[in-house]
Parts: C-alpha cells; sequence; structure tokens
C-alpha cells in the first residue's frame, strides 16, 4: 500500500495543518470524482467519501490533496495546491475549469512527423510554467522517422533549458526513459495532440491496457471519449492523472508563463529604449535590432507576438466575464433587497 510520502504528501502540505489536526485528521488525496463522490487513497488505503456541499464540484480535482476527519468519514477542507491545471471551459461565458491538482510533470507530447508544430509546443510550455509544473517534451514515433535529431533539435529551440526526448511510444524502453519523473512520490499528466501517443504511452508507463485512439478508429460511429479523470500508479511507484481530452488548450493569464518560454526576448526587450516598446517601429529596439544582426529568428518572434495577442485576449474576456458576475450578483442583492423592503413595506 503507498505511503503518504508514496502518494505526495510533502511539507508544503503538512505546514497547513495545526500540530492538533496533524495528529488527529487523516490526509487523503483525490483519485477519482464522480459529481460529489470522491475515491481518495490515503496512508491506510483507499476510501470513498462525499464532497460536503461547501466545496462546490468544481472546486475540487484529481490530485488535490484534503483532510478528513476519521471515523465521521467526513472531509473537511481542501489544501492550498502546489500547482494547478486549469484551462478556459467551453461555453458562452469564458471561466476557467480545473483539470488536474498538485502536478510535478507536464508530459507534452507531439511526433516526429506533421503533427510537430513549435506554436503548440511553445503555447503548451507555457501553460506548464504558468502553472509552475516542470514541462519535459515527448516527441513520440522516432521509429517512423529517418532521423528523429531534427525534430528534437527544434523541440530544445521551443525554451531554454527544455527537457526534450525522441522516443517510441510503444516500446517496453519508455518506462525506464520516463523513470526519473514517474517514481514514488512523483505526479505527471499528459497533454498533447489528438493521435501523438498520449494513451499509448499512458498504458507504458502504468503497464495497463486501455484502449488508445488508434483502436477507436475502427469505430464507424466516431471517438468515444470519457471525461472522468483520475490517478493512476505508474510501474515506477508514482502517479499519472490522465486527462481524457486534453488535447490541446488555449492560453490565459498565463503572460508570465509565456515570458518564461521565451526567455530571450523577454531579456532583449529590457535592453529596448522604451519601456512599453512593441518591438515594431521604435526607436532604440533591442529586440528588432537582434533579428536585424540574425541572433534572434523572426519567425519565433512572430510566434511570441501571437500568443502574447492570444493570451491578452482570452483574460481580457475572462475578466470582462468576471466583471460581469459580479455585476449580476449586485444586481440581484439589490433586487433582493428591494423586494425585502417592499415586503416590510406593505
Ligand atoms: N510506431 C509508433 N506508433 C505510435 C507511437 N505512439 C503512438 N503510436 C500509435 O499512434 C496511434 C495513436 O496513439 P494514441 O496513444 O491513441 O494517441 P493519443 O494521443 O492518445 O490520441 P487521442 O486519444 O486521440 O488524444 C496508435 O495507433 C498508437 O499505437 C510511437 O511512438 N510509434
Ligand atoms: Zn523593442
Amino acid at each position: 500500500m503507498p505511503s503518504l510520502l508514496d502518494l505526495g504528501w510533502s511539507a508544503h502540505f503538512l505546514s497547513q495543518l495545526s500540530p492538533e489536526e496533524a495528529e488527529a485528521l487523516t490526509p487523503g488525496r483525490v483519485a477519482e470524482i464522480q459529481r460529489d463522490r470522491l475515491s481518495v487513497l490515503t496512508g491506510t488505503g483507499p476510501r470513498g467519501l462525499v464532497l460536503p456541499s461547501e466545496i462546490g464540484a468544481g472546486d475540487v480535482a484529481v490530485g488535490d490533496w484534503l483532510l478528513i476527519e476519521p471515523g465521521a468519514e467526513r472531509v473537511l477542507r481542501l489544501l492550498d495546491r502546489r500547482t494547478e491545471l486549469a484551462r478556459k471551459a467551453a461555453g458562452i461565458e469564458t471561466r476557467p475549469q480545473l483539470i488536474a491538482a498538485n502536478v510535478d510533470t507536464l508530459f507534452i507530447t507531439t511526433s516526429c512527423n506533421d503533427d510537430f508544430s513549435l506554436p503548440r509546443l511553445e503555447r503548451a510550455l507555457a501553460l506548464a510554467y504558468e502553472a509552475g509544473i516542470e514541462p519535459v517534451i515527448l516527441i513520440t514515433k522516432s521509429d517512423l522517422a529517418t532521423d528523429p535529431a531534427p525534430y528534437l533539435a527544434a523541440a530544445r529551440t521551443a525554451a531554454r533549458d527544455v527537457e526534450a526526448i525522441a522516443l517510441n511510444a510503444k516500446a517496453p524502453e519508455v518506462v525506464q526513459a520516463l523513470a526519473p519523473w514517474c517514481g514514488a512520490g512523483r505526479t505527471v499528466a499528459l497533454i498533447g495532440m489528438s493521435g501523438t501517443g498520449k494513451s499509448t504511452l499512458a498504458n507504458a508507463l502504468c503497464g495497463t491496457d486501455r484502449a488508445t485512439g488508434g483502436v477507436r478508429e475502427d469505430d464507424a460511429r466516431g471517438r468515444h471519449t470519457t471525461t472522468s479523470r483520475s490517478l493512476h500508479r505508474t510501474l515506477a511507484g508514482g502517479w499519472l492523472i490522465d486527462t481524457p481530452g486534453m488535447r490541446e488548450m488555449g492560453v490565459f493569464d498565463a503572460a508570465s508563463g509565456i515570458d518564461t518560454v521565451f526567455a530571450e526576448i523577454t531579456e532583449l526587450a529590457e535592453a529596448c529604449k522604451f519601456r512599453d516598446c512593441a518591438h515594431e517601429s521604435e526607436p532604440g529596439c533591442a529586440v528588432r535590432a537582434a533579428v536585424e544582426a540574425g541572433e534572434l529568428d523572426p519567425e519565433r518572434l512572430a510566434r511570441w507576438r501571437k500568443l502574447k495577442a492570444e493570451d491578452r485576449q482570452a483574460s481580457e474576456t475572462l475578466s470582462e466575464s468576471r466583471a460581469r458576475g459580479r455585476k449580476m450578483t449586485r444586481f440581484h442583492k439589490r433586487v433582493q433587497s428591494a423586494s425585502r423592503r417592499a415586503k416590510f413595506e406593505d
């Protein structure tokens, strides 16, 4: 049975408990969520618990740590996360949707073929850095490419010092190659385009045999995806949060993540004459000077601009809809108190 440390328990979480709480309460990690039912792993085995009404179903994610009152089997509270993976929820209102909590490493999958895309990699990297999660780029299908080296080289230009590995997701060596991120106490998640080998990798890492996209392709009615997420034990003793449907995510509120991915541009910009330089036609622009000197790839600069614009637009929509939400609340309160007043005055 995995111990608390194997489950990923650390000083970050322990420090949120009073000595009395540490003595009396049981910490547990959320392994699965089905509406208000939680499967929780504790140091003494799995438990089935019900989410208390104070905690909304959207506020808890797979990978979360919570405190349980033993005996009563009651969830007392959620602990602050170390990292949080969120995306813009689908729908009219732009709002963040929690995907997974306390992920240490994000495996970003792409392949040694036409699926390979630097803009996509850069976007996924920005997301990981923004969330405080270590990204590792996995370039699958190396067995199908004449030479995976150019893909690997290109991936390594996506962010400074980023780890990139070319591999055959179907080969048994995968477990060994990825063991440094999948050991006891560590949690990984996978993100990548459809068909880039996420299910194949998840199966390899966990020693499972669940259906992959390749199998589902035979289904005439098309793809079946489940939306439930869960925590799986890896062969190396760690955890994988499978996130079905997590193919591509837009960026929002990811300005600092983008700055990290494009660190060389961020640094150059500090030497621009104007602090708010847009690196377009301003005099004394260090970024454009670097492009002219052949030190900065103009396409990289163009991709940075595009990602920045995407982030800015999404963040604005997000804060507008938040403001709208607040206004609505105020409006409802006014209506309520007006109707209460009306009752009193009757
Ligand atoms: N030869 C080879 N085939 C691979 C490799 N990785 C994945 N495949 C195959 O590519 C197909 C798609 O792989 P999946 O693991 O289903 O891809 P996925 O990312 O989970 O796809 P979605 O579920 O659609 O998001 C399957 O037929 C796999 O067997 C690889 O490294 N080498
Ligand atoms: Zn500039």
